[in-house]
């Protein structure tokens, strides 16, 4: 079921925005801000599970050009798209609707380029998408710088040294297989799909646009071009998020939930059908991009600097079991991959 009225996180002021202006780049941040980022990001993502970035430095137009690239790669004849198909040993590739499931019981009407790899090679050709290469690769180092940022100012807040952070999720878009962290762009198309006749209210029992599931990663930044259903769920309700032109959400993964031993819990999240027959019929483009550990990380023990309650006492037993869960991240990651692809 959705979120039961039209009111949103956003509209009842119930959702963290963060103010990312003057905070540096990802190598010369500004210290003070990055410390002051982190607190408020450590006590959105805990209270939370989100939070809205703004000023982030990443122009609407490097998102708009992306989300012009992939309707343009869904235009293409099937048999141009099937050379492009998602490869499930780098999970780089496109995926096609009903390939990627979340939740079985409904179908889930949902275009993906999952990039994994920034090599122009494993990109649709410039004669398919002239210019999907150039778009994606530099929106690509943006986000991770973004998320560089992230990390740092999530390492204050934990008193981990930044730079063991950064270290931990270096190989990010370094197309060297040693990470897996992912940009995907994403395109749910109107509901009911264009060849299956006029919308109407069954349409949401038959489809849905992504199930609910939380991210395998320490967290996912989503930028959206409309509201279009986006929904998290908090205190056991699902919500809606709302919309804020601009802004980039960060939603904490199930890493970072296990490394914080969930002081930072990981956030379910849906995309469902819009009740309206306007937002069914708009479709929705967004990309996120999935921040991962390197495979052979080990993130130290972590606890919050300045925040209530009291971290807990890291005893070298639950040293231990972080270390084990983190030493078995791949193989989490694995697994969440064969439940989640045909
Ligand atoms: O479209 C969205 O906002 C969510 C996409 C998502 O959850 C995912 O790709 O993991
Ligand atoms: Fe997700």
């Amino acid at each position: 079921m959705a979120a039961a009225s039209d009111e949103t996180l956003l509209s009842r002021c119930e959702i963290p925005i963060i103010d990312l202006a003057h905070i540096g780049t990802d190598v010369c941040p500004m210290k003070s801000m990055v410390r002051r980022i982190g607190q408020q990001l450590f006590t959105a993502l805990s209270e939370k599970g989100l939070a809205m970035l703004v000023n982030h430095g990443i122009a609407e137009e490097k998102l708009k050009a992306v989300y012009a690239d992939l309707d343009n790669f869904c235009a293409l004849p099937e048999g141009s798209q099937a050379q492009y198909l998602r490869n499930p040993d780098s999970n780089h590739g496109y995926i096609r609707p009903g390939m990627e499931q979340f939740d079985n019981t409904k179908k889930e009407l949902r275009h993906s380029f999952s990039i994994t790899t920034l090599s122009a090679a494993a990109m649709p050709a410039q004669e398919e998408v002239p210019e999907f290469t150039q778009h994606a690769v530099p929106l690509a180092h943006d986000l991770t710088n973004l998320s560089r940022v992230l990390l740092q100012a999530l390492a204050y807040a934990f008193g981990v040294p930044p730079a063991t952070m950064l270290a931990c999720h270096s190989g990010m878009m370094k197309s060297d297989g040693c990470n897996r962290s992912s940009m995907r762009i994403l395109y749910y198309p109107p509901v009911p799909p264009e060849d299956e006749g006029p919308c109407c209210q069954r349409d949401g029992e038959a489809y849905t646009r992504c199930g609910a599931h939380s991210d395998a990663c320490t967290f996912t930044l989503v930028a959206q071009d409309s509201e279009g259903g986006l929904e998290v769920k908090l205190n056991d309700k699902w919500q809606a998020v709302g919309h804020l032109p601009g802004a980039i959400l960060v939603q904490t993964g199930e890493l970072l939930a296990s490394w914080s031993t969930d002081m930072l819990p990981a956030l379910m999240h849906r995309v469902v059908v819009p009740a309206g027959t306007y937002a069914r019929a708009r479709g929705r483009h967004c990309v996120a991009f999935l921040c991962h550990p390197d495979k052979d990380a080990v993130i130290p023990p972590i606890a919050p600097r300045a925040a209530a309650p009291p971290p807990p006492a890291f005893t070298p037993h639950v040293h231990l079991t972080l270390h084990h869960r983190l030493m078995n991240a791949a193989h989490h990651i694995q697994k969440r991959f064969r439940e989640t692809y045909a």
